[in-house]
């Protein structure tokens, strides 16, 4: 932690170095090992004139200490010039610091065209110049630092600055813009806003604070940030006097100015939600990307598509009083193979060709698939941004499926989705939904869904509900009648996600590990389909018109590759079971029944 932190074998270039703050960059980066360019114009602080002692003296001082630095005397507007310099005489270029800049201070109104052009060539040209010549250097080594100047007359603006005001609000703009492009070749960009007593503060500011905002005190703030042990990539940091903190952009919670798509904005809509729209005391939020700042607009069009009022309403407390508009979904005999290729159904099963070729005498659909269907409208309620939902903690709870009718082969299919509830069981909030679907002869299936949020407990909601909804039931005590059992693949979550369940759970080690797993795990309703299909083989003679219903609570998870047992007790058309992993003998579904139709039943 105390290592002295250096810069050995990095090449910096320090732009306007001659004197003050540049000055200390300078020093400092070549007390700590570095070779410095050290450039300087020599010009006024107005931008007149040229001088090559500025950037000599400051040269002389390195060298004197035992440093190493060369001069520059180029304008930034000719950046090239300083960094081919760094590259002839160090043979490479790691760190820049974009410090150099002038003032033509007017107020607008005596403002020229020529105060405006000079102030933004210096300052933004300048930079432009300056980065755009190291940036290919840094590209090729996957490493480099930039630092741009701005100032908080570019952040909060200034009397008489328009000019310098623009152009240091500019260099933020750069920066965040380099610092997204640069970031896979690790180049980092970042914005220092320092208050030093230098050249052109020295009239501004009193005499007094002058000599306390000391360029030494903020120079160790930009060597940090130029040091490879710094990750930081596009932040504003302000620096003065002993002093450093970051700037961020703040966005009110803001407000829908409409309750549906079909309605328009009106004036009046604006002045009566203004109070809301500038009101950055709750649900603000601080967008670091275009994409994230998008998001918050895809929320507010979402609510408005389904007519829900105000995003910003929207919570676990309140999710089950929302309705959502049918979704129509259609689905083909392709998406039914997949499905069952999913669940493992071999062509060499005895029901396999059924299964699997749309051509066959006799093509099945299997029971469970209303799933896959089902899925995709609760991804998108869980998506509400204000809901801020954690998705490497969600994991399936329970699951009900019932058939009112077989299924097609194909068919659209009018999807109505419910949020039930959501029950706060301290460990984490149970997301009950209920996605119904129907055909154009009307309702194909009931699904019942309960979605576990781990850690999204204690949010005031009620344990449990007196609704109706589907709960597991225990096995009766006695043996199993049948235990059925079915070695997963390695490759079945990789093969199931593809049927609409694409969640980087079931895939990618990094996500899994994040959710607390050793490994990508397989995803429950796979888990459950099998043993559905199980089940339907050994007590409805694999005939997926004798199926009724199933339900399942997931208890453990499960990993590809494992075996599932399932032990079934039969009790007239119920059929309970429980379902565990060979290797390790861990219950992974439990309270599961299945209902079938008996034989002559005419559904
Ligand atoms: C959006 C739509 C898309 C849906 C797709 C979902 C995404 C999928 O890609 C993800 C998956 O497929 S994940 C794989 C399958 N699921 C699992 O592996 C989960 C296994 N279960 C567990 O880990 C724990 O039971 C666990 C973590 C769920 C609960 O464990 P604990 O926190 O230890 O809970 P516990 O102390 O046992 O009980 C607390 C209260 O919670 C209720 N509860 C427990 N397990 C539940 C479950 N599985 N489902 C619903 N409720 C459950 C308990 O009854 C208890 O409530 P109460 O206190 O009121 O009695």
């Amino acid at each position: 932690m105390n290592r002295l932190l250096r810069f050995d074998g990095r090449v910096v270039v320090v732009t306007g170095a001659g004197g003050g703050l540049g000055k200390a960059y300078a020093l400092l980066f070549a007390d700590r090992g570095a070779s410095v360019v050290v450039n300087d114009l020599g010009g006024t602080a107005q931008g007149d004139g040229r001088s090559q002692m500025a950037a000599d003296s400051v040269v002389d001082e390195i060298l004197k200490k035992g440093g190493k630095a060369v001069p520059n005397y180029d304008s930034v507007t000719e950046g090239e010039k300083i960094i081919e310099t760094a590259v002839k005489k160090f043979g490479r270029i790691d760190i820049l610091v974009n410090n150099a800049g002038i003032l033509r201070d007017r107020s607008f109104v005596k403002m020229t065209q020529q105060d405006w052009d000079i102030i933004n060539q210096v300052h933004v040209v300048g930079s432009f110049k300056t980065s755009k010549a190291a940036w290919d250097h840094f590209r090729k080594q996957n490493y480099g630092r930039i630092i741009n100047t701005s100032s908080v007359a570019g952040l909060l603006g200034n009397f008489g600055q328009a000019n310098y005001s623009a152009a240091k609000s500019g260099l933020v703009g750069l920066s965040n813009t380099l610092a997204k492009e640069g970031a896979r070749y690790n180049i980092h960009t970042n914005t220092i806003v320092p208050m030093a007593g230098s050249r052109l503060t020295e009239n501004i500011l009193p005499p007094e604070l002058h000599d306390a905002l000391k360029p030494e005190l903020i120079a160790p703030v930009v060597a940090w940030l130029c040091h490879e042990d710094c990750d930081e990539n596009g932040v504003v940091i302000e620096a003065a006097a002993g002093f450093a903190a970051k700037y961020q952009w703040q966005r009110a919670g803001g407000a829908i100015l409409r309750s549906s798509l079909n309605e328009s904005v009106t004036v009046e809509s604006v002045r009566d939600k203004w109070s809301e729209i500038i009101d950055l005391s709750t649900n603000a939020d601080y967008p670091t990307a275009p994409e994230e700042a998008m998001g918050k607009l895809m929320d507010a069009l979402r609510i408005q598509q389904k007519g829900l009022g105000d995003a910003q309403n929207v919570s676990r407390a309140n999710l089950s009083q929302l309705s959502f508009p049918e979704v129509k979904v259609k689905y083909n005999a392709n998406q039914a193979i997949l499905y069952a290729l999913g669940l493992g159904v071999r062509l060499t099963d005895a029901e396999g060709m059924n299964y699997l070729y749309e051509n066959s005498d006799d093509f099945r659909v299997l029971p469970t698939f209303p799933v896959v269907p089902a899925m995709n409208s609760m991804y998108d309620v869980l998506k509400f941004r204000s809901l801020n939902v954690d998705f490497t903690q969600i994991l399936h709870g329970e699951q009900y499926v019932e058939l009112l009718r077989p299924l097609k082969a194909d068919a659209e299919l009018t999807l109505k989705t419910e949020v039930v509830e959501v029950l706060d069981k301290i460990s984490g909030c149970v997301y009950v939904f209920k996605v119904t679907g129907e055909d154009e002869s009307g309702p194909v299936f009931i699904t019942e869904w309960h979605i576990f949020e781990v850690g999204a407990g204690k949010f005031g909601g009620q344990r449990d509900t007196p609704k109706p909804i589907t709960r597991p039931i225990p096995p009766p005590k006695r043996d199993p009648d049948a235990v059925l059992s079915f070695k997963t693949d390695e490759g079945q979550a990789a093969l199931y996600r593809l049927s609409g369940d694409a969640n980087p759970l079931h895939i990618d080690p990094n996500f899994a590990q994040m959710g607390g797993f050793s490994r990508p795990i397989l995803h429950g309703l796979c888990s459950y389909g099998i043993a559905a299909r199980l089940i339907l083989n050994k007590y409805g003679n694999a005939d997926p018109k004798r199926f009724r219903c199933i339900k399942a609570r997931f208890s453990k998870p499960v990993y590809p590759g494992q075996t599932l047992e399932v032990l079934t007790w039969k009790e007239n058309a119920r059929i309970f079971f429980e379902a565990r992993v060979m290797e390790t003998g861990q219950t992974v579904m439990s309270g599961g029944y299945v209902e079938l139709f008996n034989q002559n039943s005419k559904l």
